[in-house]
């Protein structure tokens, strides 16, 4: 498993690979954490023993506090981590350096969780489902500082006993330093050599190596292959989900800029033309952000939304503008890109949601487009196709998908997601290409999208459909992204299917199919 962390100010390094105390003896803490002092100046290191927790920190680190809570939420109320994180930094008011860490420590122990839970068992004297969740979540917080984050053995003990016997109590806190203990007396690559001692299955190697559930290791090398890649990347691949994404950004066509963001320090982006590496911090210090004209968005996304966009289609009667069609448009990442791509070509977009709060927050995106481009429907897209038949020139059907491909974005959803979510979408997803491809005009093009490369929500979806009639062609998805890229080459291209993935591309594993209805 890989992970970064900060602390004491230092850049992150690979988990297992830094210099950490474990426990007794460790290194002095020096860890200067903020400037309030919080961690600063704690004096000589002092030396606890495992029955006496109660001399140690009373009060809980708002920083741990923070990783704590969001742990909480996303185990009982079902919560998203990136979701709840903000809200929970805002209340306790952490400043931007204890923000980092609350958002290492509750990412990292989240992502982490199968790995650590496996190293936690030979910790713990009962099965873990026998433990109070809180103790839970509060060991796998006090399992990622130890292993995987530049934090003092000692700081990881007393800060995470601390936070246990201020929140849940001091009987659980006694047990909670008597199995970090343990944890801490072996670094992670040893834990896992422990782990994986006799083990020859693969899938449950790469499992822990990776913290990712065996049957997505199987599903990812099943991607891998399906999608013409060798199957000897499914390390770099589950890595790259372990990696934080860089935040990237794009000015919406005609309407933005980056100007203000590289001026704040972003960086051009190297894979798409009007996109930017963001520097970090609050972005809602921009103004153009504020504005709206320039959006964080996925180069996959912004990709997959210029090919369709950038795809020839016949040209109508003069004076007839291209109609075009997103067809699963929340929350309008997408349909922001091409609202402003149809508004520079004379085009009018239909952006379609049915949960009205996400068909809001179309609305809000598109908002930065003249009203007079885009429409906002809200209602089931299985409807568009025969209420609308035969009327778009361009159909974006970005279905809801199992979301495999971003999983570095996501840090619960791995341990959320069963095969069963990808029986239960199949038929939605073939239903949903079903009604675009009805919506779609003779010669005009429909963008089969997910962002997940599993072929039972991509390729298969996409035969199931093209097989079924004589009318449709599929058009060659890796070249439309080559014409829509910078470098022209990305190599996404398989048989006539497009495949972008994290530890190639540096994007979310989003697919495209470009399906033309024969004129
Ligand atoms: C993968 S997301 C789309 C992301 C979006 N294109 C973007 O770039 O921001 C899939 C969307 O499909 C919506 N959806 C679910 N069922 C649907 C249906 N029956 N018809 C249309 N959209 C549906 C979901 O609510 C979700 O907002």
């Amino acid at each position: 498993m890989s992970g970064t962390g900060n602390n004491a100010g230092g850049p992150g390094k690979p988990a297992g690979g830094g210099q950490r105390g474990r426990g007794k003896g460790g290194p002095r803490d020096t860890s200067r954490r903020n400037a309030q002092g919080r961690e600063r100046n704690r004096g000589p290191q002092r030396n606890y023993t495992e029955s006496a927790p109660s001399q140690r920190t009373r009060r809980a680190d708002p920083a741990r506090l923070v990783a704590f809570e969001v742990l909480r939420a996303v185990a009982q109320e079902d919560a998203y981590a990136n979701l709840v994180l903000p809200a929970r930094i805002r209340n306790h008011r952490l400043d931007k350096r204890d923000a980092g860490f609350a958002t290492e420590l509750s990412y990292g122990a989240l992502r982490g969780q199968g790995t650590y839970d496996a190293i936690l068992s030979r910790c713990v004297d009962r099965p873990l489902d026998r433990l109070d969740p809180a103790v839970l979540d509060a060991l796998r917080i006090g399992a990622h500082q130890l292993l995987a984050m530049r934090v003092p053995a000692h700081a990881a003990l007393d800060q995470t006993v601390g936070l246990a016997r201020a929140v849940i109590g001091a009987g659980p806190s006694a047990l909670i330093n008597a199995v970090l203990r343990k944890v801490s007396a072996r670094s992670l690559e040893e834990w896992l050599e422990l782990l994986i001692a006799g083990e020859s299955d693969q899938t449950r190697i790469a499992s822990l190596r990776h913290a990712h559930p065996e049957w997505i290791v199987r599903a990812m090398r099943q991607a891998l292959v399906a999608h013409g890649r060798p199957a000897t990347e499914i390390d770099d691949l589950l890595s790259a989900d372990n990696a934080a994404p860089v935040v990237n950004l794009v000015a919406l066509p005609g309407l933005g800029s980056l100007d203000e963001a590289l001026d704040d320090g972003a960086t051009p982006g190297e894979l798409v033309e009007g996109s930017a590496l963001s520097s970090g911090g609050d972005l809602g210090r921009l103004s153009s952000v504020r504005a709206g004209t320039t959006r964080v968005q996925d180069v996959g996304s912004q990709l997959v939304a210029r090919a369709l966009a950038a795809v020839e289609v016949p040209a109508g009667e003069p004076g007839n503008h291209e109609a075009w069609l997103d067809l699963c448009a929340g929350p309008g990442g997408k349909a922001a890109l091409l609202g402003a791509l149809a508004r520079e070509r004379g085009a009018t977009l239909l952006a379609n949601e049915p949960a009205p709060h996400r068909a809001k927050l179309v609305s809000q995106a598109l908002a930065a487009v003249p009203g007079d481009t885009w429409q906002v429907r809200t209602g089931d897209g299985r409807d568009v196709g025969t209420e609308n038949p035969g009327r778009f020139d361009r159909v974006l059907v970005d279905v809801p998908c199992s979301g495999l491909g971003a999983l570095r974005r996501r840090p619960e959803s791995r341990w959320r997601r069963s095969p069963k979510d990808l029986a239960d979408l199949g038929p939605l997803q073939r239903e949903l290409l079903a009604s675009a491809l009805a919506a779609v005009k003779p010669g005009g093009v429909v963008g089969y999208v997910t962002c997940s490369p599993h072929p039972a929500e991509t390729i298969a979806v996409v035969e199931d459909a093209v097989k079924k009639r004589d009318d449709l062609e599929l058009l060659d998805a890796g070249a439309a992204l080559d014409a829509a890229s910078l470098p022209g080459h990305l190599g996404a291209g398989h048989g006539l299917t497009a495949q972008l993935w994290p530890h190639i591309h540096g994007t979310d594993a989003m697919f495209l199919a470009l399906i033309r209805k024969k004129a």
